[in-house]
Order: C-alpha cells, then sequence, then structure tokens
C-alpha cells in the first residue's frame, strides 16, 4: 500500500469514500455513509446544523476519531493507515481553542513546530512571519491567557500553518467571533487559498458557507444531502428568486387586472399589500433564475397600461432556502 509516499499531482486534496462513523453505545451512525472529494487549491465548506456529523467528519480526516467503516485520505495519505505521514500533512483549526495558555502567543507557534520537526531558525523565521500575518506582530510576547476570543482564533490559524501543511481544516472558524473579527478570518482564509492551500472548513452559517466556499457540501443526519457550488445549489431551487415592485397604476385600471397582465412573465405573482391611497400597489413575483433580467419586462408591460414602475428590489435565494427545500427544517 502506497500511503507515506509523495503525493500524486492528480491524487483530490481530500477523498472520502462511504465514510461510516458510529460511536460507541449511539443507536444511530453519526456520519452516514458519505463521500465526496475535494481539489487541491480548493476551499470546500461542509454546510450543516448542529449534529449533522460535521466535526466528526473533519475528526476522522484529521486522524482524531477513527472510521468505522469506509476510507478518507488526506493529500493523497490514507488518514487511518498512515495517520502520522497525514498529519504531517494537514493542520487543524479546532472548534474550541486547545492553545497552552500559560504559554506566550509566540512559545504556542514555535513549539508546535518542534514538535513537527521544523528546525530552530526556521520556526522562529515563520512564527514571526505568521504573527504579523494573523494581525498579532507586537502580541508575541504576550500570555494566551491574555487575548481575546478573535486573537485566540487567529493564533490558532497561525500555529495550523507553522508546519506549511498542504490541507487546514477549520473546524467552525467563526464561530463566536464579532462581525470584525469574523471577516478577518474570512480574509486569512482567502489566503490560504490564494497560497495555493487547500482549505475544508465546517459551518451552520450559510453566509459563510456561500462567501468562502468554492463549493459546498450540505450535510444533515450524517449524510450528504447535495454538494455544488453556492450558485449552482441556490439555482437548483425553482421559484425561489423573487422581484418585488411598487406599481402606481393608472386611475382606471385595477389591482388585479396589473397583477394579471404580470402572471406570464413569473412562475406565481402575489400582491403583497396596497399602498395608501388606493392607486399604489406592492407585488412580489417569484421566478427561477435571474430576478434582474425581469425588470425590463415588468416595467414594459406596466407601461402598456400606463402604470409606473416605482420601486423594485431583488430577493436572491440562499443556501437557507436550498437546506429548507432539502430537509423541510431551517438550517438552525
Ligand atoms: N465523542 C462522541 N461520542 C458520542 N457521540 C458523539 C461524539 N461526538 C459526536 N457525537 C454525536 O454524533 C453526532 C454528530 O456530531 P458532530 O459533532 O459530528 O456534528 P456537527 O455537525 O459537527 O455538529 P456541531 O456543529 O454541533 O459540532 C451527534 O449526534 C453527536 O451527538
Amino acid at each position: 500500500m502506497d500511503t507515506g509516499g509523495a503525493q500524486r499531482p492528480a491524487d483530490p486534496a481530500v477523498q472520502v469514500t462511504d465514510l461510516v462513523k458510529r460511536y460507541p453505545g449511539r443507536p444511530v451512525n453519526a456520519v452516514d455513509g458519505i463521500s465526496f472529494a475535494v481539489q487541491r487549491g480548493e476551499v470546500f465548506g461542509l454546510l450543516g446544523p448542529n449534529g449533522a456529523g460535521k466535526t466528526t467528519t473533519i475528526g476522522v480526516l484529521t486522524t482524531r476519531v477513527l472510521p468505522t467503516s469506509g476510507a478518507a485520505s488526506v493529500a493523497g495519505v490514507d488518514v487511518a493507515a498512515d495517520p502520522v505521514t497525514a498529519r504531517s500533512r494537514l493542520s487543524v483549526v479546532p472548534q474550541r481553542p486547545n492553545l497552552d495558555r500559560a504559554l506566550t502567543a509566540r512559545q504556542n507557534l514555535v513549539f508546535h513546530a518542534a514538535y513537527h520537526g521544523v528546525g530552530r531558525a526556521e520556526r522562529n523565521r515563520r512564527a514571526d512571519a505568521l504573527l504579523e500575518q494573523l494581525g498579532l506582530g507586537g502580541r508575541g510576547g504576550d500570555k494566551v491567557d491574555d487575548y481575546s476570543g478573535g486573537m485566540a482564533q487567529r493564533l490558532l490559524i497561525a500555529r495550523a500553518l507553522m508546519h506549511a501543511p498542504q490541507v487546514v481544516f477549520l473546524d467552525e472558524p467563526s464561530t463566536g467571533l464579532d462581525p470584525q473579527a469574523r471577516l478577518f478570518v474570512w480574509d486569512r482564509v482567502r489566503e490560504l487559498r490564494d497560497g495555493g492551500i487547500t482549505v475544508l472548513l465546517t459551518t451552520h452559517d450559510m453566509d459563510e458557507a456561500a462567501t468562502l466556499s468554492d463549493r459546498v457540501g450540505i450535510m444533515d443526519s450524517g449524510r450528504l444531502l447535495a454538494l455544488d457550488t453556492p450558485a449552482a445549489l441556490t439555482r437548483s431551487l425553482p421559484g425561489s428568486a423573487t422581484l418585488d415592485i411598487d406599481v402606481e397604476r393608472a386611475p382606471e385600471d385595477t389591482g388585479e387586472a396589473v397583477l394579471a397582465a404580470l402572471a406570464s412573465l413569473a412562475e406565481r405573482v402575489e400582491q403583497v399589500e396596497q399602498v395608501a391611497d388606493g392607486s399604489g400597489l406592492r407585488a412580489r413575483l417569484y421566478l427561477s433564475g435571474d430576478a434582474a433580467a425581469l425588470v425590463g419586462p415588468v416595467s414594459e408591460a406596466l407601461a402598456a397600461r400606463r402604470a409606473r414602475l416605482t420601486g423594485v428590489r431583488i430577493g436572491e435565494p440562499s443556501l437557507e432556502d436550498v437546506f429548507l427545500s432539502l430537509t423541510g427544517r431551517e438550517l438552525r
């Protein structure tokens, strides 16, 4: 078995095949037969509610959890057969900070690299460069105990990069962070990708999944329900794009007649409200695809009835809508 050799160029960065994990004494599988591949240089998001099996999947891929059956490899290395080599090629930014709080930030970085066999001069150089890159330049000498949650998260990312991994796993990277810290972490994730590192992140935040990921796998109850680019996943939903319009109708016309004239343009048209003086109305058109492309035809259809389009708002479907249509439940 070739588990310790160099990764072949064609190997995906992560390969999961029919993976099952059942924890001892549990009646159901935490991961229930999932398969997917992450290409090199890709940011791949596993999106799902609490308990979906995302952390367990990462646990197997990072050699912390033994699979019940199936196969998983990272950077061409079978994680169950050769966990030591796998660990040299991957890094994990865990959900709960597991930094040594009694040490300084810089010591946390340097000791981690030493554990992975990085030489003294090189680990000092990397620690300084990464502290700078993660915005912790002046704080390397501080005890981690004095760090805020956002700083600790940044230090976890720095630590994950100290042994130059090929694949980085981020478990819920921005949970509990304030909006500014969250944006900072997102920028760092993009930098990893730009630097050629493969990123697999888990999240229950659909914005995070849609914004950061090249492709998203939607998980629920241990299963992978859908896997595609965020755009393709939302496009796959019929009638989920919306165009809200404000209309000033001609005095002799009726609201019902205006709506009837728009009916052929969309899959469904609903009146949302009648506006104060009676001549205005607000309607919502449901369609598949690009709602913006409908503005012109709607405006023309209204002009033909001597009505005026006075406002438009475009509503794109989200990954939340995709999850809802797949499971019948909200993401949270
Ligand atoms: N060590 C464990 N022992 C027993 N059951 C576990 C263990 N870890 C997780 N589970 C169970 O496995 C299932 C999947 O949990 P997992 O943590 O993988 O989901 P998740 O999608 O990452 O959710 P979260 O976002 O809450 O971490 C849950 O039902 C959970 O209770």
